[in-house]
């Protein structure tokens, strides 16, 4: 016995937004085209002469672009891509982009993180699919290399979305699994999902099943179980994107014990992934506030659960922030930080011996960590977490 634990533990003090975001977080959803710095979005409109801008003013596009989004409908929260969009259309715009992204992760202490966006959104400038893809992919790089420097370390993988509504999806499952090998993790589908079911896109996703492609697709945020449902027994789904209608299919008898139907079995069962992302769902209408979004109940029925953030500039958030809200609402600490961790990296579309790596050398120890800063063991901040 060491004299450490014959000492009294101290209470758990309730983590500081430095402890959070010094953690070693793992994000799985997030978008491109929906986390640009406010002021690269003035800057790179103002060098295109785009002048569709609501305001030319950072802090104030920041805030129109979380109250635009704010407006309980997923279609409407949509509607403000077409500003950041805009602004992508060049390898140079794209390059900045990424690299931004990963050096503003890192900095909010992401360690890995798969990052999406739609390549037939950016072709209003003459791009290829496959320059798009590869404009990105070198901003990524140099990201990686400009947060080593910072002194944070961070590895993204990028995920390429069809979009629902159209008609591509086909074409960018194929430019997956071309650029798997070459910074493409995975394949993913997005947009309204009202009126556009992903069964539509039958072709693509048999075509990612027989690759072997690793697939995620949003589903049940706008629309209930039969989108779930379609996402993983029709779609091949890996996880979903929010997920979060998937309590359509819990019950709850009279002695409060909540049984899950077959659908919610099969997901958690399989250890289907949940992509998160609460901000978001408040938004778009998914969920009502904060104490009544699912992602306490979920969790604890077992459900392979990690937190997101879907898209920091339209829903005005960070990592450290959407944990932070969950911590005020459900008291949540270094142990759940680390569950979500967790459960994000197990699901994380990376080969197996690099998951279990950046588990065993990265996450672990960064939580082990955060638990003894949270007993009052060790002073915060003393060495890095990450
Ligand atoms: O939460 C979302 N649900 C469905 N589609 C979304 C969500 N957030 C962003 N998107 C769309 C808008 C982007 O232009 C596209 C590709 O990143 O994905
Ligand atoms: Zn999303």
């Amino acid at each position: 016995m060491t004299l450490s634990d014959k000492l009294p533990l101290a209470a758990p003090h309730v983590l500081d937004e430095q402890q959070i975001r010094r953690a070693p977080k793992v994000l799985l959803h997030d978008h491109l085209d929906g986390g640009l710095r406010p002021a690269t979005v003035i800057e790179l409109a103002e060098h295109i002469g785009y002048r569709n801008l609501p305001t030319t003013d950072p802090a104030a596009l920041g805030r129109w672009f979380r109250d635009a989004a704010d407006s309980g409908s997923l279609e409407r929260y949509l509607e403000t891509f077409a500003h950041t969009c805009a602004v992508m259309q060049t390898p140079e715009a794209l390059f900045r982009i990424a690299a931004e992204c990963a050096e503003d992760l890192a900095a909010d202490g992401v360690v890995y993180a798969e990052v999406r966006y739609a390549p037939e959104q950016h072709l209003a400038g003459g791009l290829s699919l496959d320059e798009v893809v590869d404009a990105v992919n070198a901003g990524f790089r140099e990201g990686e290399r400009r947060a080593a420097a910072a002194g944070h370390r961070i590895r993204v993988g990028t995920l390429l979305c069809a979009m629902r509504h159209a008609d591509r999806s086909s074409e960018i499952a194929r430019l997956a699994v071309a650029h798997r090998d070459r910074g493409v993790a995975g394949f993913d589908i997005a947009g309204g999902e009202i009126g556009n079911p992903a069964s539509n896109h039958a072709e693509a996703f048999d075509y990612l099943r027989a690759q072997g492609a690793r697939v995620t697709v949003h589903a049940g945020e706008a629309v209930g179980m039969e989108s779930i449902h379609e996402a993983v027994l029709r779609c091949g789904a890996h996880r979903i994107g929010h997920g979060v209608r998937i309590t359509d299919d819990l019950s709850t008898g009279p002695d409060g014990r909540v049984t899950l139907g077959r659908l919610a079995s099969y997901v958690r069962d399989m250890r289907i992934a949940l992509e998160v992302c609460p901000t978001s769902n408040l938004q778009t209408g998914a969920a009502g506030s904060y104490p009544e979004h699912p992602i306490d109940l979920l969790r604890r029925l077992g459900f392979r659960v990690c937190l997101n953030t879907d898209n920091r500039l339209v829903s005005g958030t960070t990592m450290t922030q959407e944990f932070q809200h969950l911590a005020t609402t459900f008291g949540y600490g270094a142990a759940e930080l680390e569950e979500f961790t967790v459960n994000a990296v197990k699901a994380a579309f990376l080969p197996f011996d690099e998951r279990t790596a950046l588990l065993n050398e990265v996450v672990l120890p960064g939580y082990a960590r955060l638990r003894a800063e949270e007993l009052g063991r060790v002073p915060a901040g003393a060495g890095s977490l990450v």
